[in-house]
């Protein structure tokens, strides 16, 4: 049986509307794809606190988390990853990358010129809908 990870990613938004997006580097698993910052929620972590706790390490900044966007299940090749998108403001500095590649501010219109990771399909749609 597949694995069952469960994600929780940043979508953080500027004061010129645009959308922080996150190149996974080579050496991550699913490299080069873009990806809304965030990661692995803990068993029995608060899914806020989270990625409270993901975004603090790897973007060295504070976020506040504001609402679930998008909830979707995907199935990879080797894991099922339910994917936890959430709308977060920054709060205190601004986001540096340490693993990531590159990030990007992007308006939701250009979204759709990255190669994102398969499971962020539907919140990138759900973005540009909104
Ligand atoms: N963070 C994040 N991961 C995503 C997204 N979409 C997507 O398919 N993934 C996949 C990539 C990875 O296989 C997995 C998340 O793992 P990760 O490596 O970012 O999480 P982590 O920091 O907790 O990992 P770890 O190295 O500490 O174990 O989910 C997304 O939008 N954000």
């Amino acid at each position: 049986m597949k694995k069952s990870i469960k994600v929780v990613a940043a979508i953080i938004e500027n004061d010129q509307r645009e959308i922080l997006c996150a190149l996974r580097s080579p050496r991550m698993s699913m490299g080069n794809l873009w990806e809304f910052p965030g990661g692995k929620v803990e068993v029995g972590e608060d899914l806020f606190f989270a990625l409270e706790r993901e975004i603090q390490e790897e973007l060295s900044c504070t976020i506040q988390p504001l609402e679930i966007f998008d909830e979707h299940s995907h199935e990879y090749e080797s894991f099922i990853i339910h994917l936890v998108a959430i709308k977060a403001k920054l709060l205190n500095g601004f986001p540096i990358a340490s693993e990531h590649s590159k990030l990007v501010w992007l308006k939701r219109e250009n979204l759709l010129s990255l190669n994102w990771a398969p499971a962020d399909i539907p919140a990138v749609e759900k973005l540009l809908g909104e």
